[in-house]
């Protein structure tokens, strides 16, 4: 008998290596091995308080669009809303860590990578673009860290002491159950979607992964 899984699981197993590539990036195994350059590490928290602020409008569109969504969609703005209460701890948090670090993210300018993530996040807020494709895009860019600083936070890493914090706050078993929340919801929108939607939503789910790549790259470079 065929085994029946769901679409998500489906395009984990089809793009497993980029997902891999994505989750398991160099910068990422270099804070697990302990070898982190902490220019990367000061790179990435600037560039990354970039991000998330554009991240919060995507946000807030998709919980618009969980409201306006039909009956089985009701549960869903509980579980987006949660999402966007962990954005503004982020934000709060990204500026303690960055005085922490003495990284000035006033003066931060975006990179590229950073840039043309940020417009990817912009396109999804476009009112042609489906909730089911916003959410999956939403699913994928949270479950990336949660599964990358899980990653570091495993019995026999060698992550160091002051980047523990960074880890559990993406890495912690709460943000799992979120991104399995999340996920669940992509999974029950792809069941009922078109054939075409399904397209767009893999595209966006790949597209994601490539940023995802590029972001780490970008911070893996430190400059
Ligand atoms: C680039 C990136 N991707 C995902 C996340 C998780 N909110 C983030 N903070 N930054």
């Amino acid at each position: 008998m065929e085994e029946k899984i769901t679409m998500t699981e489906r395009w984990l197993r089809k793009h497993s290596l980029l997902y891999v590539g994505a989750t398991r990036h160099p910068f990422i195994r270099s804070i697990r091995d302990g070898n982190i350059d902490l220019s990367s590490f000061k790179t990435w928290l600037g560039q990354d308080y970039i991000f998330v602020r554009a991240f919060v409008p995507l946000v807030s569109s998709v919980l618009t669009n969980a409201w306006k969504g039909s009956d089985d969609s009701s549960n869903d703005m509980e579980v987006i809303l949660g999402g966007m209460a962990a954005l503004n701890d982020e934000i709060a948090w990204f500026k303690k860590e960055a005085s922490k670090w003495d990284v000035h993210l006033s003066n931060i300018v975006s990179q590229k990578a950073n840039q043309e993530y940020c417009r990817f996040l912009e396109s999804l807020m476009n009112p042609e673009v489906k909730y089911t494709v916003a959410i999956v895009a939403f699913w994928a860019i949270e479950a990336v860290y949660q599964e990358s600083f899980a990653h570091c936070l495993e019995d026999g890493c060698k992550t160091p002491a002051e980047l523990q914090e960074t880890c559990q706050r993406w890495g912690n078993e709460g943000s799992g159950l979120y991104c399995n929340s999340l996920r669940k919801i992509a999974d029950r929108q792809l069941q009922k979607a078109s054939d075409d939607v399904k397209t767009k939503a893999e595209v966006a789910f790949l597209r994601v992964l490539e940023h995802e790549v590029d972001f780490w790259n970008m911070s893996y470079g430190g400059t």
